[in-house]
């Protein structure tokens, strides 16, 4: 057994724990213990569908001698009814389920007849009704449970009252309050709404449900991700992860719930909150510890806040063809129906440097062709296979690797993980259960059951069942917490303020093929919006992983260009590599001589890498030197100076002493490189004065389409470029403008040079370098030769391929 699957065995011990310190307590101190449950909006959908089934498994495990319950059903009906109402659904959805026998039947009807209906309206019966709360003889100890099962624009009326007559925390009793999603309708609405419950619950008291956290395949996400840390871990990133879906397919369609439903529309309903919550447990930083709920809760916020919102060309939108006919039998704002979406997929993009560049699909809707809600990891494939891509005994081998949590229903026997083969080879917790897949007809995920190993929840609870355990245990981990609910809502509050209005695709229910959509750039777009590509993206979003450049192009990239190391990726991955490179430098530089000096250009090219060094928090910044390959000659406030683009992107975002941070000096209280300030000269000194032997450890050049690099342009006289006199100088760009900048003999002194080449728009001159044979003095990066260090070129698949 693994070091994690004996951590999940330690993780099982601390739920007993909290048990036995329960039971314990109970014991030794003689306490006796009764919980009075009060479930508001107990005779309603969710009530009947899950929430009296969860109390009733909390009541089969928790009464005993010494712990007593007693259940209340608030409900809006009058109470004759509503008592038979209330009956009826806890005859008909209270059940023993497998472990029905006498015992079971017993405490079933034990249970049934603990609960009682309530009909409260007025302050007075509510006051009444909380002053007979707990009013055991033989109790030491009360605990008072309400849950709200009700329209959440009622949470914070119903909460200011319930506060007022029943809330109370001291020695004798504890209060819980449990409240069900959505919360608020926007980032502001949610703030308000948490302000003002704030004033008179305690967010110790509060419980927040999703009911994804709580479903059993969720709760195993963190424990298989660590089991299988020295597999899965280097894998999840944006080197070989191609994209993930995390997707919720409902064939139901609203039902009697219109009302709510036009307010809220599927992303507010289940996107905001399930689907980004799911995001976050794949995709978060690895807490070490998994019984440590304030990491896991830090770690999952320091990923929200990394997501990017969802822009408006990255949603997409749908509204199945009779929920207008639905809505005009319910009540409520009908002009707002035709707006209100019930199908959604959502483009999210996550800036940090595991996933800059991996697409995340999240997508939901509902009358669609098939209940599923999984999220599936897709690997990156680059094989090329020539004879078809299997074994030879007809099993796929690399195509496509894929990891999937399939949360509910699906096309396998059982929600669990599977993992593809030629993937990797799971470790399984004592939670899940290793199952073979043999049916040869049907296919999962594109892929034949065959080809996964798969395992699933030993204990497959309702997800309420286990929520309601773990309020009823004042167990958090389970809920959402303000801060993070604050973060998923600024995710996706602007995009739903900007559709508020657009007009939806209509769907037919089942199997509609115009929902089909792909990536396009950063958008997501139908795919029979884009007629010519149909073919070629048919169903990409289900089935293909595209790689980017074709294995054969692939082949024909050398490993040198014009005599030197070249480095050609796909654009992200190289930005990527080469801050990976330039640390790699640094790390050696200060290993060696305790400080590193870097020389950087500026233009547009160079502002991911920047971005992407500012996001590391490891970079060794307090012994870094910044410099600057050249500037041009403007108002250091100008949006054209380079030093502005360096301390936006970089600079400000980042720990370096303000001393090691040495920039031109163009803009002299307001004068922009007079000659007479000589402002050349005096960077020459900062350079001569603080480097000792001239040599910057790494220069980032670019390239013009000229040919140009730093700020020597063809057509000025390339013996001031190459004097060994003066290592900085006042040039000209081709438009006659001003600059400064480093000259060749100090730039060619530097132990590493790295020319950064991306875009299209510079394959021209790279095929016009790739053509020459000799030095060429009408081209000023021919005039980039190392003296005794390395030159790299890192070119994008843009500028190689045209
Ligand atoms: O929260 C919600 O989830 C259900 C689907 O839940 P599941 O557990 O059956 O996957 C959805 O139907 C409902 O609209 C939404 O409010």
């Amino acid at each position: 057994m693994s070091f994690y699957c004996k951590l999940m065995s330690k993780m099982k011990l601390l739920l007993y724990f909290c048990i036995y310190v329960k039971i314990f307590s109970f014991i030794f101190a003689y306490e006796l213990q009764h919980t009075d449950v009060v479930l508001l909006g107990g005779t309603g959908d969710l009530a009947k569908k899950y929430l009296w089934q969860g109390f009733f498994s909390l009541f089969q495990k928790y009464s005993n001698e010494n712990s007593s319950f007693s259940f209340t059903a608030i409900g809006r009906t009058v109470y004759e009814e509503g008592t038979k109402k209330l009956k009826e659904i806890l005859t008909s959805s209270v059940k023993c389920g497998k472990e029905k026998n006498d015992t079971c039947e017993e405490k079933k009807s034990e249970f049934i007849s603990l609960v009682k209906y309530a009909n409260l309206k007025t302050q007075y019966e509510y006051e009444t009704f909380c002053q007979n709360l707990s009013k055991k003889e033989m109790s030491t100890k009360n605990g008072h449970i309400f849950y709200l099962s009700i329209p959440p624009s009622a949470y914070e009326s119903t909460v200011k009252t319930l506060s007022e007559y029943c809330y109370r925390n001291d020695n004798e009793t504890w209060t819980r309050f449990v409240l069900e999603k959505p919360f608020g309708r926007d980032l502001e609405s949610a703030q308000q709404q948490a302000n003002t419950i704030a004033e008179y619950v305690q967010e110790t008291d509060l419980f927040r449900i999703d009911h994804y956290l709580g479903k059993s395949v969720v709760k195993q996400i963190l424990l298989f991700r660590k089991s299988n840390k020295e597999t899965l871990e280097p894998l999840l990133n944006r080197q070989y992860v191609d994209r993930i879906e995390i997707v919720m397919k409902e064939i139901i369609g609203v039902k009697d719930r219109t009302e709510f439903y036009n307010q809220v529309g599927v992303i507010r309903d289940v996107m905001q909150n399930h689907l980004t919550e799911l995001l976050t447990l794949v995709t978060m930083e690895l807490p070490r510890n998994l019984t440590d709920s304030k990491e896991i809760e830090e770690q999952r916020n320091r990923l929200l806040i990394k997501v990017r919102p969802v822009r408006e060309s990255g949603i997409l939108t749908g509204q199945y063809s009779k929920y207008l006919e639905e809505a005009i039998g319910a009540k409520g704002n009908l002009s707002q129906s035709k707006y209100t979406p019930t199908f959604a997929a959502a483009l999210l993009k996550i800036e940090n440097s595991r996933w800059t560049g991996v697409p995340f699909i999240l997508m939901s809707g509902k009358m669609l062709d098939e209940r599923s809600s999984y999220i599936r990891i897709i690997f990156r494939e680059r094989i090329f296979c020539v004879t078809g891509c299997t074994d030879g005994n007809s099993s796929h081998m690399h195509y496509p690797r894929q990891l999937i949590f399939q949360i509910g229903h699906g096309d396998v026997p059982s929600p669990g993980i599977l993992v593809s083969k030629s993937l990797f080879k799971p470790v399984w917790c004592p939670g899940l259960t290793e199952l073979s897949v043999t049916s040869k007809d049907s296919l999962i995920h594109g892929q034949r059951p065959g080809d996964f190993h798969y395992a699933v929840s030993k204990d497959k609870h309702e997800a309420y069942k286990s929520l309601i355990e773990d309020m009823y245990l004042g167990c958090k981990e389970s809920f959402v917490t303000l801060e993070r609910l604050l973060l998923l809502w600024k995710i996706w509050s602007p995009v739903l303020e900007s559709i508020e209005t657009r007009v939806t695709r209509i769907y037919k229910e089942g199997a509609d093929h115009s929902l089909n959509f792909r990536i396009d750039n950063d958008h997501l777009v139908f795919i029979n919006d884009s007629q010519s590509d149909i073919l070629e993206l048919e169903d990409s979003i289900v089935h293909d992983v595209k790689p980017i450049i074709s294995p054969t192009d692939m082949l024909m990239i050398p490993s040198t260009f014009m005599g030197e190391n070249l480095v050609c990726k796909d654009l992200i991955f190289l930005f990527h590599s080469l801050a990976d490179r330039i640390k790699n430098i640094a790390v050696m530089a200060i290993q060696k001589r305790n400080v590193f000096h870097l020389a950087l250009s500026g233009g547009n090219s160079p502002v991911p890498l920047f971005q992407i060094l500012a996001e590391d928090s490891d970079f060794p910044w307090s012994v870094t030197h910044i410099w600057q390959v050249d500037e041009r000659c403007v108002s250091q406030k100008s949006d054209k100076s380079n030093f502005l683009s360096i301390y936006q992107n970089l600079i400000r975002h980042i720990n370096i002493p303000f001393f090691n941070i040495h920039f031109m000096p163009v803009d002299i209280n307001g004068r922009i490189c007079e000659e007479s300030d000589k402002g050349d000269n005096h960077y020459e000194e900062a350079v001569k004065y603080i480097l000792d032997d001239l040599r910057f450890d790494a220069v980032l050049l670019g390239l013009g389409k000229d040919g140009h690099t730093a700020s020597l342009f063809p057509g000025e006289k390339y013996s001031s470029f190459l004097s060994d006199n003066k290592l900085v100088a006042y040039t000209k760009a081709k438009d006659q403008s001003q600059r400064m900048s480093l000259l060749l003999p100090l730039i060619n002194k530097a132990r590493d040079i790295i020319v950064l080449v991306t875009g299209k728009s510079k394959h021209g001159i790279l095929q016009t370098l790739s053509e020459i044979t000799s030095n060429n003095a009408k081209i000023p990066i021919t005039l980039v030769k190392p003296a005794d260090g390395n030159l790299t070129w890192y070119i994008d698949y843009g500028a190689w391929m045209g």
